[in-house]
């Protein structure tokens, strides 16, 4: 909806009314056709402001109605009606112009925006191109190449930005709407021929074919198989080479290519599932909006590692004071330099004061006494574990969180050796953890809905996409990554090299495949796990049955790496080779293939050909059969749970929705017959064995993925 009022005698004040963001709805779109007519055929309205209520001006168009039938005045012509009326209309820009919410405000002849404002073209990160006239204006406005910096990225700029770039007539850190009004009173009745946008000549740049030819290059690269980038980067060409009546049919020709496509679809359940994980509920029933989180402005960290340093550094530049405890005198020197150029670097990046005196660096546990919340950040073995969670539930004030940072390890067990296990949960980041997105909070069994809420409200204030799991070994993205490697590692021993898996999964839009990954991380930190589980040792024997272990198909290709020494980029040799121990850029090697050979040898196997589809069908199948799974223990509440954690934390492309919604755009009928096909050419290998709930999914007719939540919540009400 939109009102129409009359302030300071002549100026029409439009106001859009649609909380939280006043998006652009068939109402309000309906809303704003009817009080633009209003105000230009008044007599006593001599110029017009548009504004949104409650300090936002527009979050764009509403997204909740794309992918239905979409009804109400489409919004091409209402800018357009905007930018000829012959009354001069000013944007009031607070809050955000997002979207169609910016395109609205390039049809208007002047924008003013507050000092906190945020604008931008967004449509790109939803599978979309600014289609209501933004790549078509824009471009005119500011030239070509900030025009194709801020479409293809889709980034929010600031209201000082968006004054330099010339996005904004003028600033002001007073109250925008009453700013609008006074100048809109002082250029009723000027000339608006130059403040039509689409009328201006779009500045063609110096070498315009070397330049789109240079920028269609690195979004193809970085695109990673997304569409939307390289349409926003034609529809801004049209711009530049076409009249405008001409480029805005190219512009609708592109978006009708993208408004219905799987990425945008895909692109567009992330953008609501990035938001329905943070409304959290537990199996016992408590909720995010029901469960009220403890306050927490000092914290600590125990153990100064990588990721104990990358912890203590996001706390510090999230404003809480920190303890950073390392016990090893050496280790706590080198980290305390190490986190100083950390918080430098950041500092430097956000444009503010770095915060070295946020941490108190201390190589004695007993520093935690007075903290509100600690986490546990050493090395990954139980018995230290167990003994670090005793001292800090000796050492720490009652109510304290004791958190760990746990990439898999049993969070009961931990809680079992504190007095207070209800206050115990896990805070798995991701490294680095001061850049990464995801956190995986883990509630145990006795975790208190107010230590979920606290580290879920902690992970929001720190910036991170948190998502709340139940505890099992791996969590969720762990969990789901064994059955992924374990194909990949036999696809090895049927045939195929690293390049060949990897190339696949590249293709498929992971920025790294498997074994490039396995070489970045290092091949010894699977080895050390695989080993406490009594796996891990290459038995040297011949044959299927040295292929056999604790009754399972089991290949040890990694562990026979190891055993050589060969643990990826930091020794220089792993799955690739490298120049130098240390170096990034991993070549195939020859010696890995005959090793490959050797081995299929000596256990009598024969190698066959392998292509991309049985590459991605085994590794992605397999991954998302154990979602499913995740799903039926009820250690995720649902789908998009699963689906941030790997977008956010495990390189999934954002335009394939996750694995759980890949799953459905595939067709869980296929799904199940594919793993079904697998499962009977190798009956050794329980994680090709269909789950029940991906069964009963299929056979109650595959309802759509937002369907999923509802099934699984009966499934576990009838247990
Ligand atoms: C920055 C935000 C705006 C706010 O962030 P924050 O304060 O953190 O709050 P949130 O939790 O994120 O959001 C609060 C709630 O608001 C909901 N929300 C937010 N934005 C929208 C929106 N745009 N639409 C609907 N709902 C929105 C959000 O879900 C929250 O709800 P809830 O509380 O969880 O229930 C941040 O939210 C943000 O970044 N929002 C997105 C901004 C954005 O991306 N805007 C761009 C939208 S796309 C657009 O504008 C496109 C314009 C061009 C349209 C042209 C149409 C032409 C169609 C032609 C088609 C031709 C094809 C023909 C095909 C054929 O049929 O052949």
């Amino acid at each position: 909806m939109a009102q129409l009022t009359r302030v300071s005698g002549s100026v029409g004040l439009i106001t859009l009314q649609s909380p939280p963001v006043n998006a652009l709805s068939a109402a309000v779109r309906q809303g704003i056709v009817d009080t633009v007519q209003r105000a230009l055929s008044d007599p006593e309205v001599k110029s017009v402001v548009v504004c949104g209520q409650n300090g936002i001006f527009c979050g764009g168009a509403d997204i909740k109605e794309f992918g239905t039938n979409m009804s109400g005045p489409p919004l091409v012509p209402l800018i357009h009606a905007i930018e000829v009326a012959h009354k001069p209309v000013v944007a009031a820009i607070e809050g955000i112009a997002l979207g169609g919410g910016l395109e609205l405000a390039l049809g208007c002849h002047y924008r003013i925006a507050h000092s906190k404002a945020k604008l931008g073209l967004p449509e790109v990160t939803l599978g979309l191109l600014p289609a209501a006239g933004g790549s078509q204006r824009l471009p005119r406005l500011i030239g070509v190449p900030a025009a194709l910096d801020l479409i293809t990225t889709g980034r929010h700029i600031t209201a000082a930005e968006a004054l330099k770039l010339g996005v904004v007539d003028q600033v002001t850190a007073h109250s925008t709407v009453d700013v609008a009004v006074k100048f809109a009173l002082s250029v009723a009745g000027k000339p608006l021929d130059g403040r039509r946008i689409s009328s201006l000549p779009c500045p063609r740049p110096p070498n315009m074919d070397a330049l789109f030819e240079g920028v269609m290059k690195k979004v193809r690269q970085s695109a990673r198989g997304a569409i939307a980038p390289i349409a926003c980067v034609q529809a801004i060409r049209a711009a530049a080479t076409l009249p405008y009546d001409q480029g805005m049919e190219r512009e609708l020709e592109l978006m009708a290519s993208l408004f219905t496509s799987d990425q945008a679809r895909a692109l567009q359940y992330i953008f609501f599932a990035q938001r329905a994980v943070a409304r959290w509920s537990m199996p016992s029933g408590a909720r995010w909006d029901t469960s009220k989180p403890r306050p927490v402005h000092k914290a600590a960290v125990i153990g100064l590692g990588t990721m104990g340093r990358g912890i203590a550094v996001a706390l510090a530049q999230t404003g809480l004071s920190v303890v950073a405890v390392e016990t090893q005198e050496k280790q706590l020197m080198a980290a305390k330099q190490e986190m100083s150029g950390m918080l430098e670097r950041g500092a430097k990046r956000r444009g503010v004061a770095p915060a070295f005196d946020k941490i108190r660096y201390s190589p004695d546990i007993k520093a935690v006494a007075d903290v509100d919340l600690v986490i546990e950040a050493v090395f990954e073995d139980m018995a230290l574990k167990e003994k670090v969670f005793q001292q800090l539930s000796a050492l720490c004030k009652p109510g304290t969180l004791l958190c760990t940072n746990t990439s898999g390890l049993d969070v009961d067990h931990l809680a079992s050796q504190t007095r207070s296990p209800e206050l115990v949960v896990g805070m798995h980041f991701f490294a680095p953890a001061h850049v990464m997105k995801l956190l995986e909070v883990v509630y145990g069994s006795k975790s208190s809905p107010q230590a979920l809420a606290t580290a879920m409200q902690l992970g929001k204030k720190m910036g991170k996409v948190s998502v709340a799991v139940g505890n099992c070994r791996g969590f969720v993205g762990n969990r789901m990554l064994k059955p992924y490697s374990e194909q990949a590692f036999f696809l090895l021993e049927e045939g195929a090299t690293p390049e060949l898996v990897d190339g696949a999964l590249e293709d498929f839009g992971f920025p790294m495949g498997l074994f490039r990954m396995s070489d970045l991380s290092g091949l010894d930190v699977g080895w050390r796990v695989r080993k406490v589980d009594g796996l891990g040792k290459s038995s040297g024997a011949s044959g299927q049955q040295a292929r056999i272990r604790q009754g399972r198909r089991y290949s040890p290709l990694g562990d026979v790496l190891c055993e050589q020494g060969r643990f990826g980029q930091k020794t220089g040799r792993g799955w690739y080779q490298y120049d130098k121990p240390g170096g990034r850029v991993g070549r195939p090697d020859p010696w890995l293939h005959s090793f490959l050979e050797e081995y299929r040898a000596q256990h009598g196997l024969v190698a066959r050909r392998i292509d991309h589809q049985e590459v991605l069908e085994r590794c992605l199948y397999t991954l998302i059969n154990e979602g499913f799974r995740i799903l039926e223990d009820g250690i995720a509440a649902g789908p998009e749970e699963i689906d941030i954690i790997y977008v956010f934390g495990y390189g999934w492309p954002r335009h394939r929705g996750g694995p759980m919604f890949y799953a459905s755009m595939v067709g869980l009928e296929k799904v199940l017959a594919r793993l079904e096909f697998y499962q009977e050419a190798h009956p050794d290998v329980p994680y090709l064995q269909p789950c029940n709930l991906l069964k009963r999914l299929v056979a109650s007719g595959s309802p759509p993925v937002h369907k999923w939540r509802e099934v699984v919540k009966k499934l576990h009400s009838q247990l």
